[in-house]
């Protein structure tokens, strides 16, 4: 069967170009649009399964407006663009699209992305499919279980963490008429640690009094199926709902994803997951997507679940209003060595051991000093590749000849002269390239097409060569600006951009500086035999917290232990910046 193609854009020449090719190339072209209206309508008629789209349109809508229609449909899409202009490829590249082909184009690379949009498109299926089986797998243990319900709700909270990454997220029965200690609220406090409210313990952690909160209730607008706020949206939906507003506010949440289940329901009041990040970014399509297949399982779930502690609704009441229920489990390896309870970190972590249990190749970016290594090697220790190598290289300095001799080796040319490049020496494990933004131009290509084809080609050799080595690489590099500026090639980008990683600055995430700072200053303190009397005066915590952290966690743990080697005191009172924040 051939695949269906549609292509919007204006311009009759490039697009009967793209026709004649693509069908040269064995596609089937469905139409050309030259319209947002239009292309709706071929869309609705034909079904295309790829369309490239023309980020400027004839008429009002562009391009992106149709990348937001196709989004909802989950059809892949490429960009074409004669503007590759950094503003341009920022705002496209929030809208998801599975590539972006820079005007004028040669033919090779067009097909290449297409290539590599139906096999983002159909990895990111296989990867909805098989969140979906393990989730009902583990409600179907949910249901079984007999355990009280507190107990079971954290259950269920715990599980859905690990497909939808969340920081906070109430779950119970909700209705117009305000029933106290029907609903469990769950604050995220640490990678798989929760502070539990019960209503109360919820009143009191946001100060409203109970009589607002019969009216918020009151004034609730019931949704029966999924539907998530991000950013300005979320700041809409905060006017429609004064609860919503009420935990937007109290634990700085910026997104929120509803999951209603009209179906479990009583006296008007029906069962619901209200899920909330302090990410201004945390929900799309793919998560609706996830919550309507998993919808008649949890239903089930939820169903068996109450039978065994109704009559009526469960009422949850905990003894002290408020419960911290932590980990048991920390995670092993050199994951589990990083310090944060951010709620950007803990995303990070959240990504993380989701991308362990895959084979994909994964994109880390972020500042210097973040922990991009240590996070790869967290990804390498927990994956199956585990008892193989992990090998580093930093791209940065080499010039095209001497990288691709490091990396992929040379055959054997006479005796002592055949050299394993490290990729071979990654076999059966994972090469971490450090600062790909710096590699050459010419081995990006090289490295592009072992990704694709798991074979590769040594210096000098004439046979390509079977590769078994996951790719981790990593970058402090901003990748949009080296595509503008042609250093850095588009279609490796979307080949790695697929599993991304994005590590916060420190500055984002000042919560975590006295966690770390206190973490180092244990650490040098009992490495230099001062066991743990030294602590932070509240000025010097202030100073490190004002402090905007170039160097990231590097530069905090050299200021850390310098501070030990030249405190005088048990209270470290003063630390040595550089300069301050204005
Ligand atoms: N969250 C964290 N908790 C504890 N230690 C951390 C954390 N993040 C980073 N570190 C430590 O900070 C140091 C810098 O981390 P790392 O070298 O992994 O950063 P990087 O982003 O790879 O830096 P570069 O780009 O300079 O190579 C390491 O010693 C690492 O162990």
């Amino acid at each position: 069967m051939k695949q269906k193609i549609l292509i919007v854009e204006d311009f009759f020449v490039e697009a009967n170009h793209l026709r004649i090719l693509l069908t040269r190339a064995g596609y089937e072209v469905t139409g050309i649009a030259r319209t947002f209206e239009s292309a709706e309508e071929a869309i609705r008629q034909d079904h295309p399964e790829i369309v490239l789209v023309d980020i400027f349109l004839a008429g009002q809508k562009t391009g992106v407006d149709l990348a937001r229609l196709l989004n909802r449909q989950n059809i892949p899409f490429i960009y074409l663009s004669a503007n590759s202009n950094e503003e341009v490829l920022k705002t496209a590249r929030e809208t998801g699209p599975s590539g972006f082909v820079v005007k004028p184009f040669r033919e090779k690379d067009l097909l290449a992305a297409i290539g590599i949009a139906r096999y983002l498109h159909e990895s990111s299926r296989e990867a909805l499919w098989r969140k979906e089986a393990a989730f009902t797998g583990e409600l179907d243990r949910l249901a079984g279980a007999r355990r009280p319900w507190p107990e079971r709700m954290l259950c269920l909270v715990r599980a859905l963490q690990q497909f939808i990454s969340f920081d906070y997220v109430a779950v119970g029965f909700i209705g117009p008429v305000y029933m106290p200690f029907n609903a469990l609220h769950f604050l995220r406090t640490g990678f798989d640690e929760y502070q539990v409210m019960d209503s109360e313990g919820f009143q009191t952690v946001s100060r409203i009094n109970p009589a607002r909160m019969v009216a918020s209730m009151a004034a609730i607008k019931l949704r029966t199926s999924p539907v998530f706020f991000n950013a300005v949206q979320f700041q809409i939906a905060c006017q429609e709902s004064g609860i919503r507003s009420l935990v937007g506010k109290t634990f700085d949440m910026h997104s929120n994803l509803l999951f209603p289940l009209p179906k479990i329901s009583l006296d008007g009041r029906y069962f619901f997951l209200s899920l909330y990040s302090g990410r201004n970014d945390a929900f799309n399509e793919r998560h609706l997507e996830l919550c309507r297949k998993v919808q008649p399982a949890l239903q089930h779930a939820v169903e068996e679940m109450t039978r065994h502690v109704m009559p009526g609704f469960p009422q949850v009441r905990l003894d002290e209003g408020i419960e911290l229920i932590s980990n048991k489990v920390p995670i092993p390896g050199p994951l589990g060595a990083m310090i944060g309870e951010s709620h950007l970190f803990l995303h990070v972590l959240d990504l993380a051991v989701a991308f362990a249990a895959t084979d994909s190749s994964v994109l880390i970016r972020g500042e210097r000093g973040t922990g991009k290594e240590q996070v790869a090697g967290g990804i390498h220790a927990l994956s199956a590749r585990s008892d193989g190598p992990f090998i580093k290289v930093n791209c940065a300095g080499f010039s095209a000849g001497s990288m691709e001799g490091e990396l992929f080796g040379f055959e054997n040319g006479g005796p002592g002269n055949a050299r394993t490049g490290r990729f071979g020496q990654a076999e059966g494990g994972t090469l971490f390239l450090d600062e790909i933004g710096e590699m050459p131009f010419e081995i990006q290509l090289k490295l592009l097409n072992v990704l694709q084809r798991h074979e590769m080609e040594r210096v000098g050799g004439r046979q390509p060569v079977r590769v078994d080595v996951r790719v981790i690489v990593a970058t402090s590099r901003d990748l949009e600006k080296e595509i503008a500026e042609g250093r850095f090639r588009l279609d490796l980008y979307y080949r790695l951009n697929a599993c991304c990683i994005r590590l916060p600055a420190l500055r984002e995430r000042i919560d975590d500086i006295e966690l770390i700072a206190t973490h180092f200053l244990e650490y040098f303190a009992e490495k230099s035999g001062r066991g743990h009397a030294l602590r932070f005066s509240e000025k010097s915590i202030r100073m490190l917290k004002e402090y905007d952290w170039p160097g990231n966690v590097a530069e905090l743990m050299d200021a850390i232990e310098t501070c030990v080697l030249f405190a005088r005191t048990e209270i470290v009172d003063d630390i040595k910046l550089p300069s301050r924040k204005s």
